[in-house]
């Protein structure tokens, strides 16, 4: 059986995330097939796409903060034990839009929960799986959220309508999970052309699916 593979893609709103992955799959799935499964978060199944709706209204809904953790960490449970897990234990390659280091960014970090007990509930959750490589797409939220507003009129939910200084936050927590991981999280620049993102983690995605061979 091949080595399998957890590719996760992280940043704050509008990095480009998305866009980059779409493509990328078009370049993989010839090469990986049935082996290669993408997914998001939060959702990637029934249970945790109906959890997303309740977390992403389109209005704010008077979550509570911890509510809001809570929630996110059992959507991500759902998705382990539905998606992630099933298609690693038969050696597939998993890139997952958004996992762990999104909470410890946006609840940890953006809703001040401290990063630290974000990553205790989510050690119960994950029962301490990590991706083998995250891909943090780094933007100014300026540019990310104006890109949002820019491109996205009808999608814009709750937490991209926050105020710039829990963006900001959000970013600052992301840089440091990534200085402070820096085997694991690689940083790319999104405030460059799209085409130049796309080139950028097509050379990492390579170098780390290199490595699954043998
Ligand atoms: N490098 C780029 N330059 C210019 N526009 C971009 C770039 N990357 C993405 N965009 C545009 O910005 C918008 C947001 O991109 P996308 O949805 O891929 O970001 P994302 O990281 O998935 O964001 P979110 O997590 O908020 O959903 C899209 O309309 C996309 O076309
Ligand atoms: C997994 C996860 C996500 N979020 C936030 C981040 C974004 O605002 C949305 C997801 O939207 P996208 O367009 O699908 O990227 O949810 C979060 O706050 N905490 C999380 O754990």
């Amino acid at each position: 059986m091949t080595k399998p593979l957890f590719i996760t893609f992280e940043g704050p709103e509008g990095a480009g995330k998305t866009s980059v992955l779409e493509i990328l799959i078009s370049e993989l799935k010839p090469l990986l097939g049935d082996e290669l499964i993408t997914t998001r978060e939060p959702g990637g199944n029934p249970i945790s796409e109906a959890i997303r709706a309740i977390l992403q209204p389109a209005e704010d809904n008077g979550m509570d903060e911890r509510t809001e953790a809570l929630l996110y960490t059992a959507a991500r449970r759902q998705h382990l034990v539905e998606i992630i897990l099933p298609a690693l234990k038969s050696g597939k390659v998993v890139i997952s839009d958004r996992y762990i280091d999104s909470s410890l960014a946006y609840q940890g970090g953006g809703r001040g929960l401290g990063v630290d007990n974000i990553w205790q509930i989510n050690q119960f959750a994950t029962e301490g799986l990590m991706p083998d490589l995250t891909i943090y797409f780094d933007v100014p939220p300026e540019l990310g959220l104006a890109r949002v507003k820019a491109n996205r009129q009808g999608k814009i939910d709750r937490l991209d309508k926050e105020n710039l200084s829990f963006h900001q936050t959000v970013r600052q927590t992301y840089l440091q999970l990534q200085h402070d991981f820096s085997d694991r999280i690689k940083i790319i620049d999104a405030a460059q052309s799209l085409d130049q993102v796309v080139a950028d983690t097509r050379e990492l995605l390579l170098k780390t699916l290199k490595t699954r061979k043998g």
